[in-house]
């Protein structure tokens, strides 16, 4: 599913009715119908029912949307916030159309009567303002929104809570708080974001009949389910375990011994046919219980530097430690161009020095930090990366020639030519330490299995969220998750997908 910007919103709707033939009012009939199905899912024959209508073309899905609650039968008063004038072109149609059913609307005058309504109603639904809004709210709707906000009853919005941004980058605004969103056509990057998401609620997505062959592609997705069952790999009945890649861990330092533990496991429990981890020997003890199919290598004359030929990809970094030995071991993967190279954590501070050699890398480059990573790596602040995720990455992962797994609630996949994917399966369970190391041996393991590098970095973050979510269905709870409870619940993820 394709995630766009406010101009990409347009620009397909341009597309429909120029290329395709589709008229705006039928576009903003089909809106307004489907939105309506979609939200009767939270709506109740006995609830009364406010549709507060803006200026524009979200006021114009309103007026559709009112109109098709009112011929269904349900108890709904029709709120216009701004006066006449303002209603304009398809909505100002569709407005001609509402009055023509027979159905009443009322004009905003002063906000002490609306408020008497809003008191009474068990359901609001917003179509005050969709992609068309511009910096902070204006009144009245400035006003609306804080009434709005103050009351029990269920708030659903159309397309997006007014006063939310599309776009990524904006800071300064106030907004309808949603229960719920019926999101038209396709997610906004807003929906993705640290400050906005929280103000869509639930959402999902309703189809308005776009012709999907013309549609511009802007290579910035949503990934799902259904693009995971279409690209994982199928594991051949006649493989052997050299079918499967021999991975390199390093990672892991006497005081830190689990997490290169957990990835190798997470790796193994993710399809990999071998893998060798390279660790302080201090640690081998307690990691080689918990993973007794990895086997360990030593370094070049017993010391800490793995050789690094032979593998068909290596991850480095977990646990490892800053050390001035690791820094080599950093520099010499950086220089060792043939295989495909994972860093996360630890790896990511060792290897800003070399981030201009990073280009030369004939095999892919993988960096997976989170946004404090990212901060380090960048330059840029944490506040920055989370307010303009997509544009950041996009511009780091083109510059430096890598993969860059922006990790979150919403993970940003982003690859060396700028297309970009979005996982948001997982949970608040996962914001523990190890939930990062889990997910590294699954993106190796993964990259070993498949071709297309973005498909696998795609598919191994859907697998770590997933497993999360399906765990805390039933067997745990958000706040007794663990990363180790992750990796044994791969093989019911796995099991889904295979079957
Ligand atoms: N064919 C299509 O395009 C389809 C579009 N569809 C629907 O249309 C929506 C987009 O419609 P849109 O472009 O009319 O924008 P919309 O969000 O309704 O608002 C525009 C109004 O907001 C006002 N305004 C702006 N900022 C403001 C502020 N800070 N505070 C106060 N007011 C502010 C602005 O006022 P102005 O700046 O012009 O004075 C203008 O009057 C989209 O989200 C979807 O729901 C569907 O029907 C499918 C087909
Ligand atoms: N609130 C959350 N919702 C969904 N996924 C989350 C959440 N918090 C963290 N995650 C996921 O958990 C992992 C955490 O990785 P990271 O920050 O590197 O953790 P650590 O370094 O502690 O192992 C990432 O895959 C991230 O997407
Ligand atoms: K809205």
């Amino acid at each position: 599913m394709d995630i766009v910007t406010a101009q990409e919103m347009y620009e397909r709707d341009r597309v429909a009715m120029e290329a395709a033939g589709l008229d705006g009012k039928l576009l903003m009939e089909n809106a307004g119908r489907a939105v309506t199905y979609d939200l009767l899912r939270h709506i109740q024959k006995e609830h009364a029912i406010v549709v507060l209508i803006g200026a524009g073309n979200n006021g114009g899905d309103g007026f559709v949307i009112a109109r098709t609650l009112l011929n269904l039968g349900y108890d709904v008063e029709a709120w216009q916030v701004v006066p006449d004038t303002k209603i304009t072109g398809d909505a100002e149609a569709h407005k001609k159309i509402f009055q023509a059913s027979g159905h009443p609307y009322r004009l905003l005058k002063s906000s002490e009567d609306l408020n008497t309504s809003l008191g009474c109603a068990d359901v609001c639904i917003d179509a005050m303002l969709g992609i068309g809004v511009k910096g902070r709210l204006k009144e009245p709707y400035a006003e609306i929104v804080r009434l709005c906000n103050e009351k029990s009853f269920v708030r659903l919005s159309v397309d997006l809570p007014s006063g939310v941004p599309a776009d990524e980058g904006e800071e300064d605004f106030e907004a309808f708080q949603a229960h719920y969103t019926s999101i038209i056509d396709a997610p906004k990057q807003s929906v993705f974001l640290q400050s906005t998401r929280p103000y869509y609620g639930e959402w999902s997505v309703v189809e308005i009949g776009l012709p999907p062959q013309l549609l511009p592609d802007h290579r910035r997705r949503l990934w799902g389910a259904a693009d995971v069952k279409r690209t994982l790999p199928e594991r051949d009945a006649h493989s052997h375990k050299g079918s499967h890649g021999k991975g390199l861990i390093i990672g892991g330092s006497r005081l830190m011994p689990g997490s290169v533990a957990m990835t190798a496991r997470a790796a193994l429990r993710s399809g990999a046919g071998l893998i060798a981890v390279s660790t302080d020997p201090e640690a081998i003890p307690s990691i080689s219980p918990y993973v007794q199919e990895a086997t360990f290598v030593e370094g070049k004359d017993g010391g800490q530097v793995p050789v690094l030929e032979g593998y068909d990809g290596i991850a480095v970094g977990m646990g490892l430690g800053r050390t001035s030995v690791m820094v080599t071991v950093v520099e010499q993967l950086v220089h060792e161009k043939e295989t495909p190279l994972l860093v996360d954590a630890d790896g990511l501070y060792l290897i800003k020095g070399f981030l201009q050699e990073l280009e030369k890398r004939e095999a892919p480059t993988v960096l997976t930090p989170h946004p404090g990573e990212f901060a380090h790596l960048s330059g840029l602040s944490i506040k920055e990366i989370l307010n303009s995720p997509f544009s950041h990455s996009k511009e780091f992962a083109e510059k430096h020639g890598v993969y860059l797994v922006l990790k979150g609630p919403s993970t940003i996949i982003t690859g060396p030519d700028g297309e970009q994917r979005v996982n948001i399966s997982g949970n608040a369970g996962l914001a523990k330490g190890g939930s990062g190391d889990v997910l590294s041996g699954i993106l190796l393991s993964m990259m070993m299995q498949g071709e297309d590098v973005m498909n696998a970095l795609s598919n191994g973050c859907f697998l770590h969220g997933s497993t999360a979510d399906l765990l805390v269905q039933d067997e745990h709870a958000k706040i007794d998750l663990l990363a180790s409870d992750v990796i044994e619940g791969l093989s019911r993820t796995f099991r889904t997908f295979s079957s």
